[in-house]
């Protein structure tokens, strides 16, 4: 195995298999560390975790036994896959992962690489952008769960990891680079540091990989991955499964401004849809019950979703935070569930933390990738039911019209 890869979400990690299938590795994506000890024959594996909201002890846990596990199957590069903006409180887990793998590896030093120019997350002078909106005043600042608060890398990870991160200066040639790296080693004794290449077009990864790409550690969103793999030039073929003419079910969790907006295409195009009201939820009026009825009586495709606008999230919140992200969830993942079971074989979900809990809930094990609906959004077999068809998307991922993509192209 070339790679192993753990990722922070389950969205996450199929973003990342979606751009190593690409790049024409062969790729399996795990929901959590497998149990069963046989795995395919492939060059890259990527384990989805869900530590990105996780108690920051138990995530570094959890990543860390999913390392060893990788190291155990023979990897020979490892990847710290978080997302492309950067989520993460404070508080957050990017720093005591990325710290711990770095050691538990002997990395000498790392890359914190966010950067995904084709979904137009860029890094520019060590600050992150999206769509050439600085991170913390995109509509990140809204995410209900990890609210972005700056864009300097470098300063968003001081208060989490306990090593330095080194913007790598502009316009550096190969060489120059690699000087500044050793000046950076020299200075920082023997302690791991991490260094922030700038990466704004896609163009940009070639020096990046040429630098980094063989390091034993890498960590960042998904942008390198294509580029990643084609050092490789295995060029194997997407496997191929076929459309699927079963029932669909959409769901969506996320509240991002991009969901939002694809919410409202699909029920301009005459789209069947169902808003679950988190207060009526709590309140015992409206249940999973209630909602599965509707689902089941509607005779075209629906989508069932709760994603609303930041101000109508903050009131909500008011009832506690987790509380309602974890009754959503459960209340989405129970729904997918029913849906499964009753036939529903194409099951299309919004929103990362929401995709995490429809997984766990369903129960696969491991996933087959198919082409993608949009860039790090790949079509998902399960490798225990090649009879389901399952789209997961990042919660800022793909174009206005995606549900109408994800119906017509799985
Ligand atoms: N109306 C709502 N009010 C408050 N929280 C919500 C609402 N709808 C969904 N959520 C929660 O917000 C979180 C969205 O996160 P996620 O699913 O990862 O979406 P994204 O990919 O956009 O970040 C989930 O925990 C979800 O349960
Ligand atoms: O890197 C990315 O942007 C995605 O792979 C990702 O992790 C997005 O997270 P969610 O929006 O929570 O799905």
């Amino acid at each position: 195995m070339i790679f192993g890869c753990i990722a922070d979400d389950f969205t996450g990690g199929s973003d990342i298999a979606s751009f190593f299938v690409k790049g024409g590795l062969r790729t399996v994506l795990f929901n959590g560390v497998p149990s069963d000890q046989t795995i395919p024959e492939v060059d890259v594996c990527v384990i989805a975790l869900k530590t990105r909201t996780q108690d920051t002890q138990e995530a570094v846990k959890v990543s860390l036994d999913a390392i060893k596990w990788l190291k155990e199957q023979g990897a020979q590069q490892f990847y710290v896959k978080y997302c492309s903006t950067f989520d993460s409180t404070p508080e957050g887990n990017i720093g005591p992962i990325s710290d711990a793998v770095m050691e538990e590896l002997d990395a000498p030093y790392t890359i914190l690489c966010p950067a995904l120019p084709v979904n137009g997350r860029t890094v520019k002078n060590g600050c992150l952008y999206v769509h050439g909106v600085p991170l913390h005043e995109s509509s990140m600042k809204d995410h209900p769960l990890t609210p972005m608060w700056d864009y300097d890398l470098a300063r968003i990870m001081e208060p989490q990891s306990k090593f330095t991160s080194m913007k790598l200066p502009k316009g550096l040639t190969k060489e120059e680079a690699e000087e500044f790296i050793v000046k950076v080693q020299q200075e920082n004794a023997s302690s791991p540091f991490y260094i922030i290449p700038d990466f704004e077009k896609e163009e940009d990864a070639e020096q990046i990989v040429q630098l980094f790409g063989n390091l034993i550690l890498l960590t960042g969103g998904s942008g390198l991955a294509e580029p990643l793999a084609k050092m490789y030039q295995q060029n194997v073929e997407t496997d191929e499964f076929g459309r699927s003419n079963s029932k669909v079910i959409l769901l969506s969790g996320s509240c991002s401004e991009t969901t939002r907006k694809q919410i409202e295409a699909y029920s301009q195009s005459g789209g069947e849809s169902y808003f679950i009201d988190p207060m009526k939820l709590l309140s015992g009026e409206e249940s999973v019950e209630k909602i599965w009825n509707v689902i089941k009586n509607t005779d075209e495709s629906i989508l069932v979703y709760s994603s609303d606008t930041p101000e109508n999230v903050k009131l909500i919140q008011e009832q506690g935070k987790e509380e309602v992200a974890e009754l959503l969830e459960k209340t989405t993942a129970e729904l997918a569930a029913l849906a499964a079971e009753a036939g529903y074989h194409r099951i299309i979900v919004a929103g990362g933390e929401t995709s995490g809990a429809v997984t766990k809930r369903l129960g696969f094990t491991s996933y087959h990738i198919g082409e993608s609906i949009a860039p790090g959004v790949p079509i998902m077999i399960p490798t225990q039911d090649t009879s389901i068809r399952l789209v997961l998307k990042s919660g800022n991922f793909g174009d206005t019209d995606f549900f109408l993509q994800a119906l017509s192209r799985t």
